[in-house]
């Protein structure tokens, strides 16, 4: 059997490569670009064994020069050139890397890494131009050469004169369509905004002539054009550099430039990681809040690139959705790139290098909490909603990660203190974790159903939150504590025996209790003689694992099940109140049935829950005033 080797239609094959790898048109600079900055790292290489051969890095430089009246765009490097041999083998066959086979050749090593590997990005150029011509002359070489080419129908390679060792690509751009304007890439702006947005950290020069308004000398109000020539990238790679050499003010300028915010970040964090995969990255923690960061328009992710090339502008499995709010970058040398640059092939490096940066901002949240409490304060302010949602969310895959960086009011300190702290100083005696639910600090201080913790000397936490709950209803316990809502049915504390204020005999009041229940009916589950109760006559207490603040936040959802609480009316039997509910007992139940509704009522308005029937609420209120 004889084996045969696979055809391809070459025509279609380039047709495919121009349309329909990338999807974006404005990456054609950034593959040339990269080419060109491959071109010049090939002498550096060879003069590290050609001792004939030295790399002065000032005479190199890449140049972008766009000709609006011929409509081309050239694009210039100082770098190895092509023999005729080269174009043949590297412009001439498809999926053909010159740059790979150096790359293996060289055993290139030490940071001055290729960016070319497959073969494809120069074909790009097609996308945004009819004809490509390309003039090279090699190093060493006296010839030089230019390659010519209008995309499918093949190329030529003729011999012409070039002075400089070097590539220029000409680009003539294709003609403007009603959807498409190619003129943009002639416009000094366009192009500098591209070089920045994916060449910025190329290690070489990009020089562009640019024109700008000045004021004429001497006077104050003329201007006239200069042309001048500029180095529009940034060339050095601030993650590059050695975390000693730079300041804060350095950070937050990469900050700005990059357009991560326009707060000024509280935390920047510099990593260059060695190990099983190899990364640098720059990250931020924000300290003001986007506007759209609770809306579905807020895109989560940092910037991606391969040797200092942008991949993806935010790649958001990078980042775990609690630490949504994290800015920055990561560059790594080690990504498999699919051919277009713009996935990636597989996912495992990056899940490696996601794990990595969420342990890394722990670790660093948590020592801002320990070394500088104001400004994890400011920033709990701003984010830590979104650390309690990392709490809750995933069925609480997160929750050990996260609890020691969570924050709650504290009715002791009249501020925000960690679960830590909490258990830290609880007496022994103190069973649970308080917390107290309500829509702000006020409204919980007032709240009857925290008097009897707080007269324990206990302290409560109190949830102004709707998340609040279910992230600790996820939690379940903290350092094997137990959290308790003062609300519950059964709070865990024992009287002691001497303090038998709220010692009243349910038995004894049976009969009006059942009365009240009757009155109630539908509405409580029971009611119940209170021992939290000090000076406040009645609350609502719930049974079970959904409380009021539970049941407003669930019935506040879209899906509105109709979720409801076990309420437990609560009454305080040393209040006067009781004596007048006792009375109306033993004289009159019409009065009965009004003082309960009263009270019951009432209890629903200090919890914030609308009463049912207001206009019946307010005549009752009347009945007793006449
Ligand atoms: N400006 C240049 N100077 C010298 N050689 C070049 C230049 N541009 C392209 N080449 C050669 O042509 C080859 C093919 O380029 P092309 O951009 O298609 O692929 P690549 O850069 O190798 O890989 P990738 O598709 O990953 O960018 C390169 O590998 C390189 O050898």
């Amino acid at each position: 059997m004889t084996k045969k080797e696979f055809k391809a239609e070459s025509k279609r094959l380039l047709d495919m490569m121009i349309n329909s790898i990338y999807s974006n048109r404005e990456i054609f600079l950034r593959e040339l670009i990269s080419n060109a900055s491959d071109a010049i790292d090939k002498i550096y290489y060879k003069a590290l064994t050609d001792e004939s051969l030295t790399f002065a890095q000032d005479s190199y430089y890449i140049k972008i020069v766009p000709n609006k009246d011929d409509r081309t765009l050239t694009i210039i490097d100082t770098g190895i050139g092509m023999t005729k041999e080269e174009l043949e083998n590297n412009l001439g066959t498809i999926a053909k890397s010159g740059s790979l086979a150096f790359k293996k050749e060289n055993e290139v090593k030490d940071g001055y890494d290729i960016i070319g590997q497959f073969g494809v990005g120069f074909y790009a150029a097609f996308m945004v131009a009819d004809v490509v011509t390309v003039t090279t002359k090699a190093l060493g070489s006296n010839e030089a050469y230019k390659w010519q080419s209008s995309g499918a129908d093949g190329y030529t390679i003729e011999p012409c004169e070039k002075d400089a060792v070097g590539t220029e690509i000409t680009l003539k751009l294709k003609e403007n369509t009603e959807d498409d304007n190619y003129d943009e890439y002639v416009e000094q702006h366009r192009l500098q905004s591209i070089i920045k947005k994916y060449s910025d950290f190329i290690r070489y020069p990009i020089k562009m002539e640019t024109t700008e308004s000045k004021l004429v000398e001497g006077t104050d109000d003329e201007y006239e054009e200069v042309i001048e020539e500029k180095t529009v990238n940034s060339m050095v790679p601030i993650w590059r550099k050695n975390k000693q050499e730079l300041t804060d003010e350095e950070y937050e300028q990469f900050y700005k430039e990059k357009h991560y915010g326009f707060d000024t970040p509280l935390k920047s964090i510099h990593l260059s990681v060695d190990g099983t995969i190899r990364y640098q990255s720059i990250l931020y923690i924000p300290e003001t809040m986007p506007f759209d960061y609770y809306t579905k328009e807020f895109e989560k992710g940092l910037e991606l690139y391969s040797n200092g090339v942008l991949i993806m502008h935010k790649c958001a499995d990078l980042l775990p959705d609690h630490f949504s709010f994290v800015k920055g970058m990561v560059d790594s040398e080690d990504l498999s790139l699919n051919i277009s640059r713009e996935m990636l092939q597989q996912d495992r490096q990056l899940k490696l290098i996601a794990k990595n940066i969420s342990k890394k901002i722990k670790n660093e949240l948590q020592s801002l909490l320990k070394k500088d409490r104001e400004k994890y304060e400011k920033f709990y302010e701003a984010f830590g909603r979104q650390l309690k949602y990392g709490v809750y969310s995933d069925f609480g895959a997160n929750k050990e990660a996260l609890q020691d960086l969570l924050m709650f009011f504290s009715s002791k300190e009249k501020k925000r203190i960690t679960l830590h702290e909490y258990v830290s100083r609880m007496p022994e005696d103190q069973k649970y974790i308080y917390y107290a639910s309500g829509d702000s600090i006020d409204r919980i201080e007032k709240m009857p159903q925290t008097e009897m913790v707080l007269d324990k000397g206990y302290e409560i936490l109190y949830f102004t939150e709707d998340i609040d709950e279910f992230a600790i209803k996820m939690l379940m316990t903290y350092s094997e504590k137990e959290f308790k809502s003062v609300s519950s049915g059964d709070l865990g504390i024992e009287d002691k025996e001497e303090d038998n204020s709220n010692d009243a005999d349910p038995q004894e009041h049976k009969e009006l209790l059942d009365s009240m229940k009757e009155i109630l009916a539908g509405k409580v589950k029971d009611i119940r003689l209170s021992k939290r109760l000090k000076s406040h006559p009645v609350c609502i207490a719930t049974d079970g694992d959904i409380t009021i603040e539970m049941e407003k936040t669930l019935n506040a959802m879209p899906n509105n099940q109709h979720i409801k609480a076990d309420k437990i009316l609560e009454i305080n039997a040393n209040h006067e109140v009781f004596h007048s509910l006792k009375q109306a007992q033993e004289q009159d139940k019409d009065k009965l049935a009004l003082y309960t509704n009263l009270i019951y009522n009432q209890a629903l308005l200090i919890e914030g829950l609308p009463i049912e029937d207001p206009v019946s609420f307010t005549n009752d209120m009347c009945k007793v005033m006449v």
